[in-house]
């Protein structure tokens, strides 16, 4: 099939753009380095059909990074040898100049390219105005005016796809492309004086040291505080009535016809406890199932993402990372770092990917472990909530306290450890963009509906394993073997060895199994650190064996390890 590649530098469109051609839908934001991997799609024009492919941002063709490394070997490895092959160079009209030494790289290496100016919208507030037609002539390629968001110019952009003809290959160096580059401009852009607006003063105030960390400070205590509010929120007023009012009388009419004692009601229902259903502790297929997914994680999994998604749309997070750039790089890592651990907040899978745009392994090694260990996921964070809700503020701030201890500890201790520097951070912040809505919920869609398919299949398997153990009775027997070990370091119940193991599995559904055991508030703290920092599920295991390989994911489970006994004994003794 003949294919259509989306190549451009990091945060200029290209995902929005791939969407508009194949109507797929891809996660993007306001920060270089949302692509990390690439992603095909079809698009049809007429009879024929074509492979879409959406390319990780790279600057150059000479990769620096994982993520730039995806898009250049493509380059090399596809387009090289198969001649239907046109280059679509997306290119931020904001930042001609910049984007342009991509574009001159591509077309000297003989590729048909159609060059897209995307963000033509934007252009407008910043006083820069492009003659499209002159670019054209100039650049010797088609050049197509967008603005992907509101899909202007993606009609045209369709039209003209196909116009782009190789060029004769030519050799130049750097220096005597950047000089071209700075004639195409000075001759097809013009600027114009204009006074800074208030989003500029915005976007100067958040990157300042002192204004900087106090907005810094503002917007986690905003996010901490509407994400707890949504997920509230959508618990009381919308599933907590559809589970409680419509489901668990459909339910009890289901276990009357099942009969109560029978394998069936067993494995489906569970028990009923005082004749009724409980949804925590029944541990039944449709019943603790569901009700943990759906009532406890669910509601904070979408408060968590809509969140995320505005101020990674907005912006904001490129500025954040600078702040913490000085502190993080006590840890081994540059700024940036922290934009995979903010993503590792919501699940750790989709963080440990994002570690593709850190510059060595080292710093992927150091990132990836911190998130696996210090880093509880959206859904564990909801169970949390729930355990340690009965005793106020105080139990959270304890287990996320000695998690940002541990992490910085272990951050300390590998960038002491291990070979190797961190590398400066060079980041590119993006302006402040205000997010269409349309944007913002289908990206929450996706990352949703994303969750829902990852996670059920293995909360029915962590509740269907609890379920078969305790109908033939071996979960004591299980639980036995490990009991010691929690008893006397953690000083937990022997009953809670099991449902930290489960942890493997599912993090959720562990923490569920912890809240009929009636534990006190130390064990409960307790509880919440060691499942957080032991095993990470078992989805981001894999992922982490494919991202780095076992020898590093034995090393950090070695880490682990002694970690999670070291702060779980270390809170057993102090609190
Ligand atoms: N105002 C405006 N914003 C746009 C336009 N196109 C994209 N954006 C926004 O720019 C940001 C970056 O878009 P992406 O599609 O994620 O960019 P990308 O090139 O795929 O970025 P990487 O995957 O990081 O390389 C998002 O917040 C988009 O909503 C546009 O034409 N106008
Ligand atoms: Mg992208």
């Amino acid at each position: 099939m003949k294919k259509i590649i989306l190549i451009g530098n990091p945060n200029v469109g290209k995902s929005v753009i791939f969407a508009r051609l194949t109507g797929v839908r891809v996660i993007t934001s306001n920060y270089p380095g949302t692509t990390v991997e690439y992603r095909k799609g079809i698009m049809s024009v007429g009879e024929e059909t074509y492979e879409v492919i959406d390319m990780p941002g790279t600057y150059s063709l000479e990769p620096t990074s994982k993520a730039e490394e995806v898009t250049c070997t493509f380059l090399d490895d596809v387009c090289c040898r198969e001649k239907d092959c046109f280059i679509l160079n997306i290119v931020d009209a904001t930042n001609l100049e910049r984007n342009l030494h991509l574009t001159l790289d591509l077309i000297d290496k003989g590729y048909p390219v159609v060059v897209v100016l995307n963000m033509c919208d934007d252009i407008k507030h910043r006083g820069i105005d492009i003659d499209a037609a002159k670019l054209e002539e100039l650049l010797g390629v088609p050049v197509i005016s967008t603005c992907a968001v509101t899909g202007v110019g993606i009609k045209v952009l369709r039209e003209r796809l196909f116009q782009g003809v190789p060029r004769p290959p030519r050799q130049r160096t750097h220096e005597e492309i950047w000089r071209a580059v700075g004639v195409i401009v000075s001759q097809a852009q013009r600027l114009t004086h204009r006074h800074h607006t208030l989003r500029e003063m915005m976007e100067d105030l958040s990157i300042r040291p002192f204004t900087g960390l106090l907005i810094g400070i503002g917007v986690i205590y905003a996010v901490f505080k509407s994400v707890r509010f949504i997920g509230e929120g959508l618990i009381q007023y919308v599933f907590d009535p559809l589970f409680n009012d419509v489901y668990a009388p459909l339910l009890m009419k289901l276990s009357a016809f099942l009969q109560p004692g029978t394998f069936g009601h067993h494995i489906l229902i569970g028990e009923l406890i005082d004749g009724k259903i409980d949804f925590k502790n029944s541990i039944g297929l449709l019943t603790t199932a569901p009700y943990v997914e759906f009532d406890m994680v669910l509601p904070y999994i979408i408060s968590f993402y809509l969140i995320l998604g505005i101020i990674e749309d907005i912006g904001y997070l490129p500025r954040f990372a600078l702040l913490l750039d000085a502190l993080m790089h006590r840890v081994g890592l540059h700024g940036f770092a922290i934009i995979p651990v903010l993503l590792g907040f919501g699940c750790n899978v989709p963080g440990i990917m994002a570690t593709r745009v850190l510059e060595s392994k080292r710093e992927r090694f150091i990132a990836s472990t911190l998130i696996s260990i210090a880093v509880p996921c959206a859904a564990l964070q909801a169970m949390m909530i729930k355990l340690l809700g009965p005793w106020g503020m105080g139990g959270l701030a304890i287990v996320f306290g000695t998690l940002l201890v541990a992490w910085l500890v272990i951050g300390l201790v590998l960038n002491k450890v291990l070979k190797g520097y961190s590398p400066e951070l060079v980041l590119e912040i993006p302006h402040y963009r205000f997010p269409p809505m349309n944007i913002i919920f289908s990206k929450l869609w996706l990352r949703v509906r994303e969750f829902i398919i990852d996670a059920f299949p293995f909360v029915i398997a962590g509740v269907l394993v609890v379920n078969l153990l305790q109908y033939f009775r071996v979960l004591e027997a299980a639980s036995s073997i490990f009991a010691p070990v929690t008893r006397t370091i953690l000083g937990l119940p022997g009953e809670a060895a099991f449902p930290l193991l489960i942890g493997f599995l599912r993090k959720d559904i562990a923490a569920g199994l912890l809240l009929p055991l009636q534990m006190g508030f130390k064990q409960t703290v307790i509880a919440c650190v060691v499942l957080s920092m032991s095993f990470p599920c078992i989805a981001t295991f894999i992922i982490f064996l494919k991202e780095l390989g076992w020898k590093y994911l034995l090393a950090a489970t070695g880490i682990m390890v002694l970690a999670t006994l070291a702060a779980g004994g270390f809170l057993n003794l102090v609190l």
